[in-house]
């Protein structure tokens, strides 16, 4: 009938396909829930706009928020997501209305990887008494205290001389400088660090590395979680799930370890110690608890992986933009030899001065904004943001790079300009500096990473300069994806002072 209407046949199976985009697309527009922020395009039955992010997620969200606003809403195949941009959104999402923007999604990846327990993955009840116990514990070994200054600075004792030891060579440091600054979390959590030549740590590390990647490209399996059914590993989701499950074993190696040399009474004081201390007094006095084995081992995950990747990442930048910005390393050795100066090293006291050089590490963490979409939250009741509607249970994006690059905000924010954190020579913050992200979830772990940045980056460059292997070809100031942004691998040159 249709055929002698058109005047032509049709193939056999484009009227039934016809037929079915049809319907999915009505069905979508009849569920689509009213007043929701605007969305960027047309909604592709099955796959929803991830045709539309494309392969460069990161730019295309920035552009989006150009043409679209501070608000939109987005379709990862059938999940509905709001992405939440602009200082003003977030404030009012995640300050005004933190309660209920605290949790964290569920289903979709993270029951694939069974994440909902310990604190970064988990919601309510269960994330606050791990979050405050895990903190306690931190707090009581040093952490946002001078002691924890000292356990950086025995840390970069080994890293200087490593370093030293590259004789000015040309050196990829990654594997190095991750390991430092694992090393500092390990000291708490498990009591010990580890060489930079051992070969199992470094592998562990590349591991939590590749999990990192990974995970961003987790929407995949959150809309569609059958492709771990798929022949193959096109969308990685296998490996995903071996990497998680690998990382976890080991946490749980590192448990049985620990509770084995604390009943042979070789433990030194640690964080897995005190945690299970904690926990069983808890359940001697009757009293309910989460605190569980299962969310130690997560809990352990949280803090080597999130605490060591994103500290790490930052350090790489530095050097990088040091490398980049010669003149900027040359006022931070000016700041180090007229506060500290050559003889002596720099210790936990110098944190209240040296402005220029925190200035500069602000700087680094703006313009690299490590974490452009922070760690996805949900939205726990239907609410209004900016006077749109937000369903309950709809994953939420803090678009982080949105208030980091954001122009409006920082003059020129394309361009690295430490002078920017400087007010009549004094360090000036202002509240739109979110590296940390902000509200209830923002990181439990800024001040230990602050410590670190600020005396890994005087050490090093009142030391050494920071300068190309090739001056002809500096490394490009671009990214590897991952939930993280680390620089690609680069090699620079660290050049003893004396011999500069
Ligand atoms: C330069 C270094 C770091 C940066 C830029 C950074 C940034 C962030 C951001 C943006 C979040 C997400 C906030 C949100 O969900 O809204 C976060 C969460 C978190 N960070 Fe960090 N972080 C750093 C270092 C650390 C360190 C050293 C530790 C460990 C001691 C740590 C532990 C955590 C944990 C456990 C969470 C999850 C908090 C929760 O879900 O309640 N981070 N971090």
């Amino acid at each position: 009938m249709l055929s002698s209407l058109l005047g032509f046949d049709l193939p056999p199976l484009l009227l039934p396909a016809l037929v079915l985009v049809v319907t999915l697309l009505l069905k979508s527009w009849a569920e689509a829930p009213v007043n929701l922020p605007p969305f960027p395009g047309w909604r592709v039955p099955v796959v929803g706009h991830m045709l539309l992010l494309g392969a460069n997620v990161r730019e295309k969200l920035l552009e989006i928020r150009k043409t679209t606003g501070n608000i939109f809403s987005l379709y990862f195949g059938g999940t509905l997501v709001v992405v939440l941009s602009g200082f003003d959104v977030l404030k009012e999402a995640m300050i005004k209305q933190g309660d209920v923007f605290v949790d964290r999604p569920v289903g979709g990846v993270h029951s694939i990887l069974r994440v909902n327990s310990g604190i970064i993955g988990s919601s309510g009840s269960t994330w606050k008494e791990n979050r405050s116990a895990a903190f306690q514990i931190l707090r009581s070994f040093g952490l946002g205290k001078d002691a924890m200054s000292q356990k950086v600075l025995e840390e970069i004792k080994l890293y200087l001389e490593y370093l030293e030891n590259l004789g000015g060579q040309a050196a990829n440091v990654k594997d190095t400088t991750t390991c430092a600054t694992s090393n500092v979390i390990c000291s708490i959590v498990l009591g010990k660090r580890f060489d930079y030549d051992d070969a199992e740590f470094i592998s562990l590390l590349r591991s939590h590395r590749e999990y990192i990647t990974l995970i961003s490209g987790a929407y995949v399996h959150a809309w569609f979680p059958q492709v771990k059914y798929l022949p193959g590993d096109f969308f990685k989701s296998k490996r995903l799930i071996q990497v998680y499950d690998e990382i976890t074993s080991q946490m749980s190696h590192f448990i049985e370890k620990i509770s084995e040399e604390e009943r042979n009474g070789l433990a030194t004081s640690n964080f897995i110690s005190s945690y299970i201390e904690k926990m069983e007094e808890k359940e001697k006095s009757g009293q309910p608890t989460e605190l569980s084995n299962h969310h130690l081992k997560r809990i352990l995950f949280d803090l080597l992986v999130g605490g060591t990747d994103t500290t790490a990442s930052t350090l790489l930048w530095f050097y990088l933009y040091m490398v980049h910005f010669p003149e900027v390393q040359e006022k931070i050795y000016e700041e180090i030899v007229r506060e500290i100066g050559t003889a002596r090293s720099p210790s936990g006291q110098d944190k209240v001065g040296l402005p220029y050089t925190k200035a500069v590490l602000l700087e680094t963490q703006r313009f690299a904004s490590i974490l452009p979409l922070a760690i996805s939250h949900r939205c726990n009741r239907e609410t209004t943001v900016a006077g749109y509607t937000i369903p309950k249970d709809v994953p939420v994006l803090l678009h982080l790079d949105s208030v980091m690059l954001d122009d409006k905000i920082w003059d020129n924010a394309k361009t690295f300009r430490p002078e920017r954190f400087l007010k009549g020579g004094k360090l000036a913050c202002p509240e739109f500096f979110v590296a940390f992200g902000l509200g209830k979830r923002s990181c439990p772990g800024e001040s230990l990473a602050k410590i670190e940045l600020f005396l890994v980056s005087i050490s090093v460059i009142q030391r050494f300069k920071v300068v190309p292997a090739d001056p002809n070809n500096i490394p490009p100031l671009r990214y590897e994806k991952g939930a993280t942004c680390a620089p690609l691998p680069f090699s620079v040159k660290f050049v003893a002072r004396t011999a500069a």
